[in-house]
């Protein structure tokens, strides 16, 4: 047998016919739904007089619309617009049978925090939402792919989804992380490096001594992502700590199930001499806490850089800095770690969960905030209801940070948490284009710890000066 890429492994695994040109069907293990991208996908199938193929295999659970303040089951505390596409996945979760966590359910969440929490993704399998993000899962060793409305109907028709294959890409981080360095910080620097279309028709298998040393929190950090660096997924061979955070979660197999889910799983890594179309090598000492000074992610610096001029860089990318830089008010020259922020937003699902918090309260325990406001939005009900047990609430709150209820919040403007023009905000969040958070809002991405720093001193911060 020739060698394989994890990848190739998984969908070798899944593929259930393959025509001549190419293109496959794959079978879908998991279907996760919410409320943006899945009203018309239901619609289609109500009008064919068509069912949910696999209705134990689709969970949905609102999110994007959501607000994040108490009374928000009342619809009138919502746009009209997202009322009713809240309604809508209500009624569809319903007349459909799939699994459903409603808003007043304690394990609401966003979708890609909520699906590990339950036990939904496991290694090895395909799964796939109508969100990008959705390559959050890969963190476990599952295929996960993003898709769009029409395929969302093709999945929840037939439990597959037309595919080609993609090439595959490593990307290595060798060594240790110093000491106030993240996996998100690792994230935004491979994006740094290769851009974000150096992952155009890849799926990133992410490997190495940094990877292997991030819980499974940081991994989900870290393939969440894998869509920002262009790619079409982004993986993280499971190993121990995969299958120990897996064990006992809801809808994980148990028992005899569980033994032989164990087998498999352990043949889930790349071959040692498995073809790679791309190889990336990042050293992790070489990492810095980074944030972002412009409007794409690939426009991450260490924090001890200065804003850069447009014309350091080359081609197409002068137009768009300057672009940028006059988007965010910035000035070349200026160092980043002199430039005041009005709001902190720590959440979203590439830093919403238990560990993001606690890095973040970390950092802020006995202190008091200099920002305008701040808010961490917790990633589920579950994240929030951990993080009051372990009194991260309360550290929060006496900081002077406003303590959330779980959705995708000031993540994008969808909702009523959003930035007014103008108004700059140190973000965890994974995207920072124009208007992401709010018309005219201006986006700084960074990790948990490297938000709180801000929020404490009201400027950029590198907070190694705070541990
Ligand atoms: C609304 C949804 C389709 C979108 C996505 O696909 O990613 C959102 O989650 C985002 O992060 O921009
Ligand atoms: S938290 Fe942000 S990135 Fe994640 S699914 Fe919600 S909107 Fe998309």
């Amino acid at each position: 047998m020739s060698p394989k890429t994890l990848y190739d492994k998984i969908w070798d695994a899944h593929v259930a016919h393959e025509a001549d040109d190419g293109t496959c069907l794959l079978y879908i293990d998991r279907h996760l739904v919410h409320e943006v991208t899945s009203p018309q996908a239901f619609e289609g199938l109500r009008m064919a007089g068509r069912t949910v193929r696999a209705p134990d295999k689709t969970i949905a659970v609102p999110d994007h619309n959501v607000p994040t303040t108490p009374g928000r089951e009342d619809p009138k505390n919502m746009t009209e617009d997202s009322a009713i596409q809240v309604a809508a996945l209500d009624k569809n979760a319903k007349d459909f049978g799939i699994h459903y966590y409603p808003v007043s359910d304690v394990r609401q969440g966003i979708v890609h925090i909520v699906g590990p929490e339950q036990g939904w993704t496991l290694p090895g399998m395909t799964v796939v939402c109508g969100d990008s993000h959705t390559a959050t899962h890969g963190a476990f060793g599952a295929l996960a792919h993003g898709i769009g409305t029409s395929e969302v109907e093709h999945v929840l028709a037939t439990q597959t989804l037309i595919q080609r294959k993609g090439k595959n890409m490593k990307v290595e981080i060798t060594g240790k992380l110093a000491p106030g360095v993240t996996a998100k910080d690792i994230t935004l620097s491979v994006i740094g490096k290769t851009g974000t279309a150096g992952g155009t028709g890849y799926v990133i298998e992410y490997c190495g001594e940094a990877i292997r040393d991030l819980s499974m929190e940081g991994r989900m950090t870290v393939c969440n992502m894998a869509i920002e660096g262009g790619a079409r997924a982004g993986l993280i061979a499971p190993d121990e700590k995969t299958f120990e955070y897996v064990k006992g979660r809801p809808h994980a197999p148990k028992g005899a199930q569980w033994e032989a889910a164990l087998a498999w799983w352990k043949t889930l890594f790349s071959d040692e001499d498995a073809h790679w179309d791309k190889v990336v090598t990042l050293k992790g000492e070489d990492i810095a806490p980074v944030v972002t000074w412009g409007t794409s992610p690939e426009d991450v610096l260490p924090i001890t850089a200065d804003v850069p001029s447009a014309d350091s860089f080359e081609g197409g990318k002068v137009g768009a800095a300057q672009r940028s830089l006059d988007y965010m008010g910035l000035t070349p020259g200026q160092k980043l770690s002199d430039i005041e922020i009005d709001t902190v937003f720590i959440g979203s699902c590439t830093n919403g969960r238990i560990e993001d918090l606690r890095a973040a309260a970390e950092i802020l325990k006995g202190k008091k905030i200099a920002v305008k406001r701040a808010m961490v939005v917790p990633g589920s009900g579950l994240v929030r209801a951990q993080a009051e047990e372990e009194g991260l609430a309360d550290i929060f709150i006496e900081a002077g940070f406003e303590w959330r209820l779980a959705g995708c919040s000031m993540c994008l403007a969808m909702n009523p948490d959003q930035l007014a023009p103008g108004e700059r905000c140190a973000a965890t969040s994974n995207r920072n284009f124009e208007g992401r958070q709010g018309r005219g809002g201006r986006t700084h991405l960074m990790s948990p710890a490297m938000a709180a720093a801000a929020a404490i001193t009201g400027k950029l911060t590198d907070v190694r000066e705070m541990m």
